[in-house]
């Protein structure tokens, strides 16, 4: 079945400053089934992290559409989708996960991942339960559970960053780099949480600069180069 259809989608930058329009991507085409990896490759400034914000609408995107088959709302073009729409899917369906934290703040790491269940509608006995061995998983110190993020180290961060996302079980995850700066344990455990995830039926869509990182866990790769989607791995590079 397929999830999300990516029909000749392009965006472009306006610099005001400069009163120039720089176009980052175009044409860009591929579809994904249900519960497949597609991990995106193409040298720096091809454009990949832009179609990622393009899905969540971070960015809106220029030209063509995003269908995604949405559970609850059908089939849905999220270049198009209303402001509710998306913070509907956001909520329950969508997940992004980049090497930035961008969260509110006075909150504790524990209420931040508590909260991502709660907006779905879990109960606040099931949300303490899950959050708690979501950051366990990620080996989160318990002594950090209470205490607010923006003191946290860039891999803390990272893997609180991880648990939001991940708790929420989402129908479609996307990474951004999500392991940048993590040590070899922490990606491990990142990995194990895709594997999971993958096997509960996420569709994932991931950019990740560590290619090995990728290796046997991406079903499929999308060039940025060529626009083409292939099933091999090997010998793949980030230099388009
Ligand atoms: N918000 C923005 N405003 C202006 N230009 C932008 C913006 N976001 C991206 N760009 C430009 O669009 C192009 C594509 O950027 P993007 O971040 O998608 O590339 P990328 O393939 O993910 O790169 P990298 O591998 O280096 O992270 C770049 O030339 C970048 O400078």
């Amino acid at each position: 079945m397929t999830i999300l259809e990516v029909n000749g989608f392009g965006k472009a930058f306006t610099i005001h400053h400069l009163n120039k329009t720089i176009p980052a991507v175009g044409d860009i085409r591929f579809s994904m089934d249900a519960g497949e990896f597609i991990g995106v490759i193409g040298k720096s400034g091809s454009g990949k992290s832009t179609i990622l914000k393009s899905i969540y609408r971070t960015y809106l995107p220029d030209a063509g559409q995003i269908i995604y088959h949405s559970k609850q709302l059908g089939n849905i073009d999220l270049a198009q989708a209303t402001e509710r729409e998306m913070i509907f899917l956001r909520k329950h369906e969508i997940g992004y996960v980049s090497q930035f934290l961008n969260v509110m703040p006075r909150t504790t790491c524990r209420e931040l991942v508590q909260n991502a269940l709660l907006e779905m509608g879990e109960t606040r006995e099931t949300a303490r339960t899950e959050a708690e061995k979501a950051l366990t998983h990620f080996e989160m110190d318990p002594a950090l559970w209470d205490s607010y993020p923006n003191t946290f180290s860039g891999g803390e961060k990272l893997r609180l960053n991880i648990a939001m996302a991940t708790v929420k079980k989402p129908r479609l995850l996307l990474l951004d780099e999500p392991t940048a700066s993590l040590d070899q344990q922490s990606k491990l455990k990142v990995r194990e949480m895709i594997e999971k995830l993958k096997k509960q039926g996420t569709t994932l869509v991931g950019i990740f600069h560590d290619i090995e990182f990728m290796e046997g866990l991406c079903d499929k790769v999308f060039d940025m180069h060529t626009n083409k989607m292939s099933i091999a791995l090997e010998g793949v590079t980030n230099e388009g």
